[in-house]
């Protein structure tokens, strides 16, 4: 059974940090309501849930796809690229550790956010910009190249993460909202989508996708692809530049 590792949003949500979009009031209660949604969908769709430790002294501890990157049978657990995120880490490694990962860490001056990785089969692209550096992701490659893993660097200047611009597809076909993406000759296959957030999907099995209420015209996209989408409010999230894949980390077994 998959598990999925999540961490309740801190009552000090609203002072989560805001980099490339304005700052808007966050409503902390309506987040918890839309966090328990997103739980709730990974384990409608046959996901175990596992809590790590709340961190209310770090209001974007929500996040916790940034603590680290998985792969195989090691957790690499990051350095966050952000002073005010460090102290997340801790607690995601010892619940990690506790599901039978091995465990790496990045070690500075390298900097690495969960954000900018994304993976796809043996491919693990690596967003260099303004969270990850070139040392991060170095030490990123020469965890995983025992592994099997190829990580290749890919710009990424005008969103926060790697993946606020991109994901993909089950058959790996890369989507992103092109103004946003850097570079799309960087992926072997890439497909334009309508809206920003409909770029971001995570892959909940047997086709279906979990995806943000606020991407429509994306989700009637991959129906017609024959995907199933899932689809969840994460609003107060995305005033914080946060997406469906940050809010959770994927233990695929
Ligand atoms: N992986 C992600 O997309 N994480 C979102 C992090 C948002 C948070 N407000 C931050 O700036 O670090």
């Amino acid at each position: 059974m998959p598990t999925a590792l999540v961490r309740r949003p801190s009552p000090r949500l609203a002072d989560g940090l805001v980099t490339h979009i304005e700052r808007t009031p966050v409503d902390a209660e309506l987040a918890v309501r839309q966090w328990q949604q997103y739980v709730d969908a990974l384990e409608a769709t046959g996901w175990t849930t596992v809590e790590v430790p709340a961190i209310d002294e770090c209001p974007d501890g929500v996040f916790i796809e940034d603590t680290m990157v998985v792969y195989g049978d090691l957790a690499v657990i990051a350095r966050a690229g952000a002073d005010e995120r460090r102290p997340e880490a801790a607690t995601a490694e010892a619940t990690v550790a506790g599901q039978g990962y091995r465990i790496a860490h990045i070690e500075e001056p390298g900097t690495l956010d969960g954000g900018d990785i994304l993976k796809i089969g043996s491919i693990v692209y690596a967003g260099l910009g303004g969270r990850t550096n070139e040392e991060g992701i170095r030490q990123l490659g020469a965890a995983l190249q025992p592994l099997g893993a190829d990580v290749r660097a890919v710009p990424v200047s005008k969103v926060l993460h790697l993946k606020s611009a991109v994901t993909a597809l089950p058959d790996g076909t890369v989507i992103g909202y092109e103004p946003l993406v850097d570079d799309p000759t960087a992926f072997e296959a890439f497909k334009a989508v309508p809206e920003e957030s409909g770029a971001h999907v995570v892959l909940l099995g047997e086709g279906r996708l979990l995806m943000a209420a606020s991407a429509p015209r994306s989700v009637e996209l991959f129906k017609g692809m024959g995907y199933t989408p899932v689809v969840v409010d994460i609003g107060e999230f995305e005033k914080l530049e946060g997406c469906v894949t940050c809010l959770s980390v994927r233990l695929r077994g």
